[in-house]
Order: structure tokens, then sequence, then C-alpha cells
């Protein structure tokens, strides 16, 4: 019997996104004869970070790769407004949605500053515009890249690399920014910062945002919303407050955990057995 039927705790009820968010009906998804998403519902309205939470192998990236319009489905509809997002062809739906893969393919050659401008390539005649040159400029520094803006991608660490795929989708400026681990590679200050970051060009520039992310601290901080994820279904969807349920965080990820509410945070700690470190 999967975790999702046993759960003890109702499914806080979905968040209701405004219209024109970005919203997900009833999206299903198998590789072959493997179900990997069942009956999936979402809103995230414009304007909000939503944090993607789940064990591995729960649905995340193939839940991410359909709305990035990398998998197709069958069955289900994703609309953002009254736009068919599944129906839209490539170039048109990279204008509005723009996605930053657990790794990429960003030619190895090029500098910082030009792996930044392909960002503007949905929006761009031949030649970038001086507001082209403005955005790429901008999110070169809302990265902390100015440093490294003529440096070759190949002379990067992991994390300068990862930062550089994340201003690429800001220069892109969607409506839907979909993120995936954006921050696994990055130290403690840039996984703050970045957070940070799309928290405040999502609520400026009114984007819905989805971040896959392992962090349930980060994600209950910076993310007004959060889902999670396991079996390929949504157990929980709302403010962190009252979506993280201890019982149901230890159902999911097979461990005991606590969750306290301190100083207007809520903060997840596993609960160790008496000598897990002796
Ligand atoms: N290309 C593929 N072909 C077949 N099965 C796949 C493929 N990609 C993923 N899967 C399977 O689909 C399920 C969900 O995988 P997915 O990558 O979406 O999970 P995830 O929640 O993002 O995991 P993680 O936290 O480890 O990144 C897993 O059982 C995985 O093995």
């Amino acid at each position: 019997m999967s975790v999702v039927q046993e759960l003890a705790v109702p499914v806080a009820a979905p968040t209701q996104a405004a219209p024109g968010g970005l919203q997900i009906h009833d999206v299903e998804f198998a590789y072959g004869r493997h179900q990997v998403l069942r009956g999936v519902n979402l809103a995230v309205a414009d304007g909000t970070l939503c944090a993607l939470l789940g064990p591995n192998g729960s649905g995340k990236s193939t839940l991410t790769k359909i709305l990035a319009g990398v998998l197709r489905t069958k069955k289900g509809s994703v609309r953002l407004g009254d736009v068919d997002l599944l129906a839209m062809r490539p170039r048109e739906r990279a204008k509005v949605v723009a996605y930053v893969p657990q790794s990429s393919e960003v030619p190895f050659e090029l500098t910082v500053r030009e792996a930044v401008t392909l960002g503007r390539t949905p929006h761009m005649g031949l030649r970038p515009t001086a507001e082209d040159v403005a955005v790429v400029e901008d999110a070169i520094q809302r990265l902390g890249l100015d440093g490294l803006a003529e440096r070759r991608l190949s002379d990067l660490s992991g994390g300068q690399a990862q930062r550089v795929l994340i201003a690429r989708a800001l220069a892109q400026r969607p409506r839907v920014l979909l993120l995936d681990e954006p921050t696994s590679a990055l130290d403690l200050r840039y996984q703050v910062e970045t957070l940070q970051i799309v928290r405040q060009v999502a609520r400026e520039e009114g984007v819905a945002a989805l971040i896959a992310i392992h962090d349930l601290n980060h994600a209950a901080t910076f993310c007004q919303q959060v889902v999670l994820l396991d079996g390929g279904r949504i157990v929980a969807d709302g403010a962190a407050p009252e979506a993280y349920d201890a019982d149901l965080l230890g159902q999911v990820y097979g461990l005991p955990v606590e969750v306290r509410h301190e100083g207007g945070q809520t903060q997840v700690r596993p609960v160790l057995d008496e000598g897990a470190l002796a």
C-alpha cells in the first residue's frame, strides 16, 4: 500500500490562484507503463513562489518538464489564465515560460554574458535592442555575475554555472518560472540570495514561480506556497505553517520529524533515535 493511501491526516485544500495564474488540472503521466503522476491539480497565483517538495522519485522533475513542454501528456490541462500552455508552439511558449533544468547543455564555449543573452532569444530580432541589453545586464547583476560576465562557462564552478542558468531564465522575462533544484550546487549564501531573488522577481513582475527543492526549511522560509508530492500525487498544498504536518512528513519521507513554529518561521527537523550518533 502506498503511503498516500495510509495517510491519517487530511490533505490541505488546494490553494486557489487568482485568475491568470498557473492552473494545472488532472495531469497524469507515465513513462511507458510506469505511472509517475496521478491526477495532479495545482494552482499557483501570479506573484507567488511555490515550492514543489517530495522524496526522490516522487515526480517533481517530471511535472516540471510537462509544464516546460519537455514532456508531453495526453491527460490533463495546464493553463496560464486563458492560454492553454500545452497547446502552444515551443517559440511562443518560450516567451512566457522559462525553465531551468537540473542539468543543462549550454554551449561551454560561450561567455557568461552570451549565455544569459540566450534567454532573450524568444523575444529578440536579429540583433539585441537596447532593452534586450538592459534586461541581460540586470539579470547578470541580480545573480552577482558582474565580475564573471566575460568568463567562459567552461571556466566556472558548478555553482557559478547554476547561477548563469538562473540569470538566463530571468532574462527571458517569463510569466511562469520553473526551476528544478536550482540551489543544489550553491553554497549557503547563494542558496539564500537566489531564493530571495526568485521570490522578489515573482512578486515584482507578477510571475508564477514553481521551484522543485529538497530543503523543507528554505521552502518554508522563502515560498508563500508549498506543495508536497508523494508517489505522483499531491498530498499537501498550502502555506508551510499549515501544510507541514509532522505525521504526514514523517510518512512521506520515511522518518520521524518535528515541525516547529518559532519567531514567525516554520522549521522541520528529523527526530533521531537515541544512539543514532553514537
Ligand atoms: N526518462 C525516464 N524514463 C523512465 N522513468 C523515468 C524517467 N525519468 C524519471 N523516471 C522515473 O519517474 C519517477 C519520477 O522521477 P522524477 O525525476 O520526476 O522524480 P523527482 O521527484 O524529480 O526525483 P529527485 O528528487 O530524485 O530529482 C521515478 O520513479 C523515476 O525513476
